[in-house]
């Protein structure tokens, strides 16, 4: 008999993005250890609760990861990407305004990168986001 297709996990994620010296630089964080991937870079975000909106789980997420409260969001893609611990279905946001400093809260690690990522290994289902926004920068370029 065949198990039934596991459900999609629904994740918000957030494209942090800032200007640094002329180029355009997003925000990636390491997982912390005890997660699946633990070491992994990855964007900040994290499993949508029920009940929730993309835009409230982004800002709890915020929050309990970083320590900062995020202004408007834009949704940008939607993703999807099959690991052996879970179907995830990824809700890109662009993230251009928050007050706050930045604290790790789960002591993970975070670094500012341009497309050139500078930190590995990066997450699998972050790659075709990586990919859109390569695409988006030589458009306007
Ligand atoms: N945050 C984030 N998650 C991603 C990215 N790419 C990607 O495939 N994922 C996947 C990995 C996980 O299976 C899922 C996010 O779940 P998570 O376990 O990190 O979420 P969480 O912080 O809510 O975790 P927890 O409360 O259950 O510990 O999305 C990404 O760039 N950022």
């Amino acid at each position: 008999m065949t198990e039934p297709a596991a459900k999609r996990v629904e994740v918000a994620v957030g494209i942090v993005l800032r200007q640094h010296q002329g180029q355009q630089e997003f925000l990636l964080g390491s997982r912390p250890e005890g997660k699946p991937y633990a070491g992994y870079w990855e964007f900040p975000g994290g499993k949508i609760e029920a009940g929730e909106t993309v835009e409230q789980a982004l800002r709890r997420e915020f929050e309990e990861e970083l320590g900062i409260t995020i202004g408007a969001i834009e949704v940008w893609r939607v993703t999807e990407h099959d690991y052996e611990h879970a179907k995830v279905r990824l809700h890109w946001c662009k993230v251009r305004d928050w007050t706050g400093a930045f604290e790790m809260r789960e002591g993970q690690q975070v670094a500012w990168q341009t497309l050139q990522t500078t930190v590995s290994p990066i997450l699998p289902g972050a790659f075709p986001v990586l990919d859109a926004l390569a695409q988006e920068q030589a458009l306007q370029a």
